[in-house]
């Protein structure tokens, strides 16, 4: 895991913000996994704020959602598809056609997890895949207890998830309990994964992922196995980590090897 340890939530959303603009700029039609919360907002204006400036395009990219709830459809306003269109896609210059979120809606739940893979795969597979964490641990919809090799599927949310989402929904509102993820297995397929982790309530969830054992019990540990992990953290979010002076070290020294090879 390549650590990043960066002041505030600002840096850490310019940081994504670099890895998808370097992705992108290497291959304009790059598949991009994409994910929902308070956390990717910032790095999403940020790019709705370079595509409009015309410094990374998203004209030939491809997209997939990590999840979506089950019983939502698109056009309700707490759906992800919605979130995805709100504070991304309707401000940017991609063909909307090639943007993935699973069916909130499918009237069989379980052939659209099937076929989500499998547009997934006739894709190419995803490039970068970009994460938040919840405070359970959980990765997508991936809550404590998942396998770790699963895949696309249909997944009960746990209380702790459904507390935390409320602040979304009205008091009155119907606030569904199951959604349909990407699985751990799906996650780790990605070439590359980006997870960002803002404040200090995701502490715990940090130190969990990254000291912690591999272990279903967090199902963001499963990223130990990931070769090409980057997690992305602002002082709060690393603020239970017990080695964090090191994980600066190899940060500094990663980066002088980075000015070196670029030297070459
Ligand atoms: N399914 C999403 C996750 O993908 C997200 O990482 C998590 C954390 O959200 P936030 O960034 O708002 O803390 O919330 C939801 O449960």
């Amino acid at each position: 895991m390549q650590i990043v340890i960066l002041k505030n939530a600002a840096e850490v959303a310019a940081y994504g913000a670099d890895i998808f603009t370097q992705q992108l700029a290497r291959n304009p039609g790059s598949v991009l996994g994409l994910a929902t919360g308070s956390t990717p907002v910032a790095l999403y204006q940020e790019l709705i704020r370079r595509n409009q400036a015309g410094t990374v395009s998203f004209s030939k990219a491809k997209t997939f959602n990590l999840d979506e709830y089950l019983g939502l459809n698109g056009e309700h306003p707490q759906s992800y598809r919605y979130f995805m269109n709100e504070q991304l896609f309707n401000h940017i210059d991609i063909n909307k056609e090639n943007t993935h979120v699973p069916p909130g809606d499918a009237k069989n739940p379980i052939e659209a997890c099937k076929e989500y893979e499998a547009r997934i795969s006739a894709a190419g597979g995803i490039d970068v895949q970009l994460l938040g964490i919840g405070r359970n641990g959980h990765i997508g919809f991936n809550e404590p207890s998942s396998g770790l090799t699963s895949r696309t599927r249909v997944k009960t949310l746990t209380k702790a998830t459904i507390d935390d989402n409320a602040r979304f929904f009205a008091a009155d509102e119907y606030q569904p309990h199951l959604s349909i993820t990407m699985g751990i297995g799906t996650i780790l397929d990605a070439r590359k994964v980006v997870l960002l982790a803002t404040g200090e309530n995701k502490a715990d969830a940090v130190h969990a992922m990254i000291e912690g054992p591999l272990t279903a019990a967090c199902p963001a540990s499963a990223l130990q196995m990931h070769r090409h992990a980057v997690i992305v953290l602002d002082e709060g979010a690393a603020s239970k980590l017990k080695d964090i002076e090191f994980y600066k070290h190899i940060e500094a020294e990663n980066q002088k090897l980075q000015e070196y090879l670029a030297s070459l």
